[in-house]
C-alpha cells in the first residue's frame, strides 16, 4: 500500500526584491530546487534519501511534512493532499530542538501535551519511550545535562510518542560522533522493527543509508529529481557487522556509483554558493 506519493513536485524559491544569483551563468532572482520529482513511499517502508548538497532533500521533506508548499505538483499521505503539518507525521531534525527549560521527560511529554492527552497517559508513554532508548534514569535531566546522543534519543522518543504513521528524519545523526551514530542507527532499527512505521530519513552518509534502508533514493544535483532507487535486499534484523559483508560493500559501491556524477555536478554549481547580488 502506498503511504506517501509525491507527484511532479517542483519548488522554486523567489528571492527578495533586488536580490539575484547566477544560475548557469545567467543572473536570476528565482532558484528552482526541485523540478518535477516523482516518488512513491510504501506503508511501513524505511526509505533513505541521499543526494549532493543542495539537491533539495530537506525541501522535499518539508513539502511532505506540510511545512512548505510545492510550486507545482503535490504530495499526498494515504491519498490526501498535504497542505499543512499533519498529526500522522512526526519530524526529527539534525539539531535536537529540545526545550532547554524542560526535563527529558517533559520534553517527550510535550508532543502529547499539544495533542491534548491527559497527564497520566502522557507520563506513561513518555516514560515508555525514554526506557526504550535506555534513558530510564535520566527523566529529570535538562538537555544541557545530557550528551548529544542522549539529546537526540530524547528528540526521537518525543517524535515516537505520537505513534506517527510517518517519521521524517533530516540528518538526525549528523552532529554525533561516529561511535554514537552507529549505536543510534542500531537502536533506531531495533525500534523500527517493532513499530514498522514508515520512515523517510535524509543522510549524507552512504554507509548509513545502506545500513538502514529498504530502499535508497538517490537524487540528482539541483534541480533535484530521483536519479535512481536502489533496493537494499540485506536481511533483517541487521547487526552492525553486516557492514563488513561483501553484499554490503557491493551495495555501498552501487549507491556511490549512482551519486558520483551528481556530486561532481553539484560542486560545479556555484550559483547557490555565490553571494546574492
Ligand atoms: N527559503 C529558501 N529561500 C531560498 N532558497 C532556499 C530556501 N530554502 C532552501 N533554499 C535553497 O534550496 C537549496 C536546496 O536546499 P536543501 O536544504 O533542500 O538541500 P539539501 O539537499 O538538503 O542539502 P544539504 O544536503 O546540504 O542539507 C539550497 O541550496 C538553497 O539554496
Amino acid at each position: 500500500m502506498d503511504r506517501i506519493v509525491a507527484t511532479n513536485v517542483s519548488k522554486t524559491f523567489q528571492l527578495k526584491p533586488g536580490q539575484s544569483v547566477l544560475v548557469d551563468g545567467v543572473e536570476t532572482n528565482a532558484i528552482t530546487v526541485l523540478d518535477g520529482l516523482d516518488l512513491t513511499i510504501r506503508k511501513g517502508e524505511f526509505i533513505t534519501l541521499v543526494g549532493p548538497s543542495g539537491s533539495g532533500k530537506s525541501v522535499l521533506l518539508d513539502i511532505i511534512a506540510g511545512l512548505t508548499a510545492a510550486t507545482e505538483g503535490d504530495a499526498r499521505i494515504d491519498g490526501q493532499l498535504i497542505q499543512a503539518p499533519d498529526p500522522r507525521m512526526a519530524y526529527v531534525f539534525q539539531q535536537y530542538a529540545l526545550f532547554p527549560w524542560r526535563t527529558a521527560l517533559e520534553n517527550v511529554e510535550y508532543a502529547l501535551e499539544v495533542r491534548g492527552a491527559g497527564r497520566t497517559e502522557r507520563r506513561q508513554k513518555a516514560r515508555h519511550f525514554l526506557n526504550i532508548f535506555g534513558l530510564g534514569g535520566f527523566e529529570d535531566r535538562y538537555p544541557a545535562q545530557l550528551s548529544g546522543g542522549m539529546q537526540q534519543r530524547v528528540a526521537i522518543a518525543r517524535a515516537l510518542t505520537t505513534d506517527p504513521e510517518v517519521l521524517l528524519m533530516d540528518e538526525p545523526f549528523a552532529a554525533l560522533d561516529a561511535q554514537t551514530r552507529d549505536i543510534l542507527q542500531g537502536e533506531l532499527l531495533r525500534i523500527w522493527e517493532e513499530i514498522k512505521t514508515t520512515v523517510v530519513f535524509v543522510t549524507h552518509s552512504i554507509d548509513e543509508a545502506v545500513f538502514l534502508a529498504d530502499r535508497v533514493v538517490a537524487m540528482t544535483a539541483r534541480p533535484g529529481l530521483v536519479k535512481e532507487i536502489i533496493d537494499i535486499d540485506l536481511p533483517r534484523p541487521r547487526a552492525p557487522e553486516i557492514r563488513n559483508t561483501p553484499e554490503f560493500s557491493v551495495l555501498r559501491g552501487r549507491v556511490w556509483e549512482v551519486l558520483r556524477d551528481e556530486v561532481t555536478k553539484a560542486q560545479k554549481d556555484w550559483a547557490l554558493a555565490s553571494a546574492t547580488h
